[in-house]
């Protein structure tokens, strides 16, 4: 199906319908990345505040990679995750607070105490083809009456019929929306909404569907909105871009496009293109764009968060972070596997002397 097919198929079953989308800002867990982990506990207060008083329904807040993601391997974080959920959960008047969870890196434990400081979303992400490793999780969080997301990251890896086979895992386990997550970016349009629809033809009538783009081929906004055309109904995004790699989908103008389209979201264009230049910018330690290196993840197909390790490997051993990345590609590495770009740049480096 084309990208026109697709518009049409939407005007002319329903032309007067508004779509009504759920939005959840990650700028306080996927921009953790880009921030390498160094949130305070004011910029939360500031963030969570300027978010919730624009309306923004759901705001997450964890390490960048999740419960338990403070460590060695990914980064220490700043400031203690608990702390910083706990605090959201006190500023937000409205918004809900979400949390990530990787199997393997955060416990069942950490999805209680998340829960204690405030959580009410446990969202839990794995790799696209082990939807299997989250079944106890959902498990746990659905008897702690929790609300649920399922996260089927590097969704670019796999075709529509595999990924819809893993967001029926998910569902079963009891997850309640499961999102097709671009972590590299690498997604372009039909891509999008072909994986969305084999979600919404599989899942639709017990779950929904959700969309987590990245900005590295400079898709964010315009893979958002043929994900919503195709039937995801909750939306990821950061204000100001403020994620892994060259960043998520800019929420702000994301919204912008949506009242234009005429979609309700339930949040103000103008507050939230405040927050996003007066609260949010402010707390980032630089823009995300597309630089060479955010640039080379979306082609080569690497994981966003990759970005910062591949900057430290390459600072270190005196090699290009955009060559550890593309061989990080060529080798098809997943979440988990960080170390590896130290091997690559050792490799780069033996190869040059
Ligand atoms: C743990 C990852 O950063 C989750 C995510 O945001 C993605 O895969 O994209
Ligand atoms: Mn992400």
């Amino acid at each position: 199906m084309t990208v026109n097919d697709l518009a049409r198929r939407w005007t002319d079953t329903d032309p007067d319908s508004a779509l009504d989308l759920r939005l959840t800002d990650t700028c306080l867990r996927d921009g953790s990345h880009h921030k390498r982990h160094q949130f305070v506990e004011q910029e939360v207060r500031d963030i969570v505040g300027a978010l919730d008083a624009a309306g923004m329904p759901v705001i997450e807040v964890t390490h960048g990679d999740g419960l338990g993601g403070s460590s060695f391997n990914y980064g220490f974080s700043a400031t203690p995750e608990q702390d910083l959920i706990k605090l959201a959960a006190e500023t937000a008047k409205n918004a809900k607070i979400a949390f990530l969870m990787l199997p393997g890196v955060g416990t069942k434990d950490d999805i209680r105490a998340a829960q204690d400081n405030g959580g009410k979303i446990c969202r839990v992400a794995t790799h696209c083809t082990e939807a299997d490793t989250s079944q106890q999780h959902f498990g746990l969080a659905r008897e702690l009456g929790l609300e649920t997301v399922g996260f089927l990251m590097m969704s670019h890896t796999q075709p529509p019929e595999r990924l819809a086979k893993e967001a029926r895992i998910m569902v079963d386990a009891g997850c309640q929306c499961v999102y097709v997550v671009d972590s590299a970016g690498a997604l372009i349009m039909e891509d999008v909404s072909d994986r969305v629809s084999a979600l919404v033809a599989e899942i639709g009538k017990d779950a929904t569907v959700g969309f987590h783009g990245h900005e590295n081929l400079g898709l964010g906004v315009a893979n958002t909105v043929i994900a919503a055309r195709a039937g995801a109904t909750q939306i990821d995004g950061s204000v100001r871009r403020f994620g892994a790699g060259a960043g998520n989908t800019p929420l702000e103008a994301f919204i912008g496009v949506a009242d234009k389209l005429g979609w309700k979201t339930g949040v103000d264009f103008m507050q939230v293109v405040d927050a996003a230049e007066d609260v949010v910018r402010p707390a980032m330690p630089e823009e995300c764009t597309l630089s060479r290196n955010a640039l080379m993840i979306g082609y080569a197909g690497v994981y966003s968060s990759f970005l910062r390790h591949a900057d430290n490997a390459a600072e270190r051993y005196g090699v290009s972070a955009a060559e550890i990345l593309l061989e990080a590609g060529r080798r098809k590495l997943i979440g988990g596997q960080e170390d590896q770009l130290v091997e690559i740049a050792l490799g780069l480096k033996a190869a040059q002397s």
